[in-house]
């Protein structure tokens, strides 16, 4: 690798080979595959790169609750097949949407620069609500994540929550049904920056009101493990100070989870970063996580503060997280919803 004197990085052991980069079709997974296509051609112009986007299951079931439809798999599943084949050669997925443990064969090539992690109010059309303490009671939010709804519950207990589904534009348009029965929902802020529609948000919901899920906001390229060239191309893209916070909160999950979507929350902070003529050397990592039952009668919650240097010292303080708030309780709570989604899950298929 040399740096041209442009900032161009070019890599002269590449052999002439187009690289395909691939991802759900829904609107946002297209414009964030472009922005990767995009930071890709940029940084390396005299390579070639294509796109490709595919049908998921998880687009094709809009129905089914999605804490009940066998984890988040789903959703990169049939990618990583074609990953595998050779078909394309760099998934970009949110990250949030990654499952914690890849499949053998793949790996997480490059983490971008996070947007604005935090979940958004979008009030219906027409009605006069700023926040969500301005809700009448009974007024039914819109969101399908666990996590959402069980902290939500705790602060706002005469709220009604109701699964929604669908793309961006498809949810949009059923909370602004005249006669439909929401009255806001609730979504990640980054996904509506992405799609140009950052004006429907009403107002921001962070932390302590809601804390976001683990890695909400950034984009991840994953790879085959074995493709050194892809490898050395993600590395232009990944952005260091959202690795180590986005790799400290999935090692949380990761030591927390059984695979599924779980209530878990966090807000993460690098402060005090040391940087050196190759970048960022590290920070302070304050991370906090919490585990919420669905029906908002336990909250676990901890923050720990470290320095990090390298993405593992980060993971270890995401697990060291998980740790504590096992023994705080945690354990008892993602168990309790386990055995519930078994029986939920019993009762659909009969
Ligand atoms: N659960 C679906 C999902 N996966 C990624 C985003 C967009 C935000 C992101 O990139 O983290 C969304 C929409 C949402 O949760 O409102």
């Amino acid at each position: 690798m040399t740096d041209t004197p442009t900032g161009v990085v070019e890599d002269t052991t590449l052999q002439p080979r187009s690289f395909v980069l691939a991802s759900r079709a829904s609107q946002l997974a297209q414009i964030q595959t472009n922005i990767v296509h995009d930071a890709l051609r940029k940084a390396f112009p005299s390579l070639s790169f294509g796109t490709s986007f595919m049908k998921t299951e998880g687009d094709k079931n809009l129905s089914q609750a999605l804490y009940l439809l066998g984890g988040k798999a789903l959703w990169t599943k049939e990618l990583e097949i074609a990953l595998k084949e050779k078909t394309v050669d760099m998934l970009v997925h949110s990250l949030k949407d990654v499952p914690t443990v890849l499949p053998d064969g793949c790996e997480i090539g490059a983490i971008l620069e996070r947007e604005d992690p935090v979940d958004s109010l979008i009030v219906k059309k027409g009605l006069p609500y700023k926040n969500l303490d301005e809700l009448p009671d009974g007024s039914v939010v819109g969101t399908s994540s666990i996590r959402r709804v069980a902290q939500l519950r705790r602060s706002f207990p005469k709220l009604q929550f109701m699964d929604v589904r669908g793309n961006l534009n498809t949810r949009l348009s059923k909370l602004d049904a005249p006669d439909g029965p929401f009255t806001a929902l609730i979504l990640a802020k980054a996904g509506l920056v992405r799609l140009g529609m950052g004006d429907r948000i009403t107002t921001d919901l962070g932390a302590p009101v809601l804390y976001h899920a683990v890695s909400q906001g950034a984009l991840t390229v994953e790879i085959r493990s074995d493709d050194a060239k892809a490898r050395e191309l993600c590395r232009a893209l990944t952005h260091t100070e959202t690795q180590l916070k986005c790799l400290a909160e999935r090692a949380l999950l990761r030591r927390l989870e059984g695979g599924c979507s779980v209530p878990v929350g966090v807000d993460t902070e690098l402060t005090d970063v040391e940087r050196s003529t190759d970048g960022l050397q590290g920070g302070l990592l304050r991370i906090t996580g919490c585990v919420t039952a669905i029906d908002g009668s336990l909250h676990v919650q901890h923050t720990l503060t470290e320095q990090v240097h390298t993405t593992e010292q980060a993971e270890q303080v995401g697990v060291k997280l998980a740790v504590t708030l096992i023994e705080q309780g945690a354990g008892k709570i993602l168990e309790d919803i386990n055995v519930d989604r078994e029986k939920r899950a019993k009762e659909v298929n009969s």
